[in-house]
């Protein structure tokens, strides 16, 4: 049994993790929301969730580091000063980050970078996601995660090899390009799609979440994995053996 801290624990996914940690046989040690004391929760917990806001992760990294426990961060919408902080905080703790903690996402990962490395280049890669109405960043975080797994594949860099926004005269689709298109509505928990297309053939390969409980279950079973980790930054392929 392991006790686990929630940040972020009066939003969708805090919800959805008490009831996963409920299921999986651990102990909620409590919950925290914007301007809670964290260190208090840090202290009487063996590992801390965090799915709140990239304002937070900071200070989230400092209190895991403060109480000597692992931290699994689920937040997106990260940039890179954020994944600089959490290589910095993996050097003394347990950091599992990642956008997507359902085992089918990963999955798909897995299949997507095979597809990118055994197809040409002459396959055009796009990645479209749907969201709630609710949802605040994009791309997504695991529409992000697809395209990281395609880039590997492919043996490119995901950064300089996006295309992001498409509007007006965009000119043509530039060579060897990973494409993102983002749709907002209703309560759409997260389907996304990743299509490679060739001459006169494509292929498609999706993801639906029907719940986001299978975000909190994969979540729990992270944290719980992380707390007989050394300290190091993982992510979920490590946790699954993917
Ligand atoms: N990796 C994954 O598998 C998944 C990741 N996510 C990500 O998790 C995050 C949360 O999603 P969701 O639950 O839908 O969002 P919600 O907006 O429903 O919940 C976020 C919660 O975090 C709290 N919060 C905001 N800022 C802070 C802070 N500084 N310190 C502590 N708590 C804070 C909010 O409180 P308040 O309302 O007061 O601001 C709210 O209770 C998003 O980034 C989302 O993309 C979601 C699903 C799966
Ligand atoms: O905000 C959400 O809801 C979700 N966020 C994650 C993301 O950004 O990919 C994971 C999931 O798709 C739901």
């Amino acid at each position: 049994m392991v006790r686990i801290g929630i940040i972020g624990s009066e939003g969708r996914m805090g919800q959805a993790l008490m009831r996963a940690v409920e299921e999986q046989g651990h102990e909620c040690a409590g919950g925290v929301d914007r301007g809670d004391n964290l260190e208090n929760l840090s202290n009487k917990c063996d590992v801390l969730v965090d799915f709140s806001a990239p304002g937070a992760l900071k200070s989230n990294l400092q209190a895991a580091i403060g109480a000597g426990i692992p931290i699994l961060i689920g937040t997106t919408g990260l940039e890179s000063c954020h994944h600089d902080a959490i290589d910095n905080a993996a050097r003394a703790i347990p950091v599992l980050q990642t956008g997507n903690t359902s085992l089918g996402v990963n999955m798909l990962a897995a299949l997507v970078k095979q597809a990118a490395a055994k197809l040409g280049p002459d396959w055009d890669i796009e990645i479209v996601e749907m969201h709630h109405r609710h949802k605040v960043d994009a791309p997504s975080g695991t529409a992000l995660l697809l395209g990281e797994a395609a880039a590997e594949g492919r043996g490119i860099d995901l950064d300089t090899n996006s295309e992001r926004c498409r509007d007006g005269h965009t000119g043509e689709r530039g060579e060897g390009a990973i494409g993102f298109a983002a749709l907002r509505g209703g309560t759409v928990a997260g389907d996304h799609s990743v299509i490679l297309a060739g001459e006169q053939e494509s292929i498609t390969l999706s993801h639906r979440a029907e719940d986001r409980a299978i975000f909190a279950r994969g979540a729990v079973k992270g944290a719980a994995w992380l707390t007989e980790r050394e300290a190091g930054r993982y992510s979920m392929d490590d946790m699954l053996g993917l």
